[in-house]
């Protein structure tokens, strides 16, 4: 399935049959040194990451418990369990029917695990080999490494070789790096300078080439204007994007930026799946707006969705 990925449950049989490449024999070595695995009783030698570790059960509800393997990157930039359940239950309740899913920037795997509890195909790639290392062993632990498939690779490269073009996914999901915890510093987020490997337009334009259903998750305070903008400039001057915003224990997490009639057309009150508790309305985005979400101001063209109902 995907001949070019590895199955998350058969990384050690890739690193060690893939002998001639470099990064297959970072990663041999990543999974005999058991590298990357968390002791939940010693707090991490970082002692920048201590309020991250504090709330680690936040990012995997198993960390103590099981198996979890984290770099110190992913601890500012795994996407917490909660908002990843949400969003995988939501993508579920809007394609009920499908079936393959595509992690773009799949991290320590906290997203891709859970499209795995609701899809029978998904599809994870990301850069660095680590991450990749992180997200087949958290997948074990979470028992879904059987619908997991893994690509190391940029995602610039592999979009530009057509690399990932021969499947259909039902969905393009990513959370790219939003420039480490610094994000915040500035009160709107410029969705085209910070963002990485590229700002918004080009980004959504490399999604929407592998699927016409696409989620990013991006800053809270992204610049609203700008995803208006990159959103008319790829997909016309009608098109319309839906917002998200998504809060956990009551601090607002980030947004979820939504294209394609599947995500629109979403009627939550017509579906079965009764924990998505959503009071969605999808509008196209305001063109002047530009600060804060609007659902603060009585606005209704955003949403917020607080994980803690
Ligand atoms: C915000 S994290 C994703 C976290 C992930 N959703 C999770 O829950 O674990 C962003 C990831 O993008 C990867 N990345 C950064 N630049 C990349 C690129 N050009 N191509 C592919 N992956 C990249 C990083 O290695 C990092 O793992």
């Amino acid at each position: 399935m995907g001949k070019n990925f590895i199955h998350a449950s058969r990384i050690r049989h890739a690193a060690r049959k893939r002998k001639d490449r470099s990064k297959y024999q970072t990663l041999r070595k990543l999974i005999d040194d058991n590298a990357y695995k968390i002791e939940p009783s010693k707090p991490l030698k970082n002692g920048k990451l201590f309020k991250y570790w504090k709330n680690r059960r936040r990012l995997f509800s198993k960390i103590d418990s099981s198996s979890i393997y984290m770099t110190d990157e992913l601890w500012f930039s795994v996407t917490p369990e909660r908002i990843a359940c949400f969003l995988a239950n939501f993508v579920k309740a809007c394609i009920p029917n499908g079936e393959r899913i595509l992690d773009v920037f799949c991290g320590g795997g906290g997203n891709t695990i859970q499209f795995a509890m609701q899809f029978p195909y998904v599809y994870g790639v990301d850069y660095s080999i680590e991450h990749i290392y992180c997200t087949a062993k958290n997948a074990q632990s979470y028992g879904v490494d059987d619908r997991i498939w893994l690509k190391q690779g940029s995602w610039k490269k592999l979009i530009s070789k057509g690399k990932l073009s021969k499947i259909k996914y039902d969905c393009v999901f990513g959370s790219p790096p939003w420039g480490g915890p610094e994000y915040l510093r500035s009160e709107v987020y410029d969705l085209e300078q910070h963002l990485e490997p590229m700002g918004i337009t080009k980004m959504l334009r490399s999604f929407l080439k592998l699927s016409p259903n696409v989620i990013m998750f991006l800053p809270r305070n992204s610049d609203l204007e700008q995803l208006s903008r990159a959103t008319r400039k790829v997909l016309g001057l009608f098109a319309k994007c839906k917002v998200l915003y998504v809060k956990e224990n009551g601090y607002m997490k980030g947004m979820l930026c939504m294209w394609g009639e599947c995500f629109l057309n979403y009627e939550p009150e017509a579906q079965e799946n009764k924990k998505i508790e959503l009071c969605s309305e999808d509008e196209e985005l305001p063109r002047e707006q530009k600060d804060e979400p609007s659902a603060t101001k009585g606005d209704k063209s955003i949403d917020i969705y607080d994980i803690n109902g």
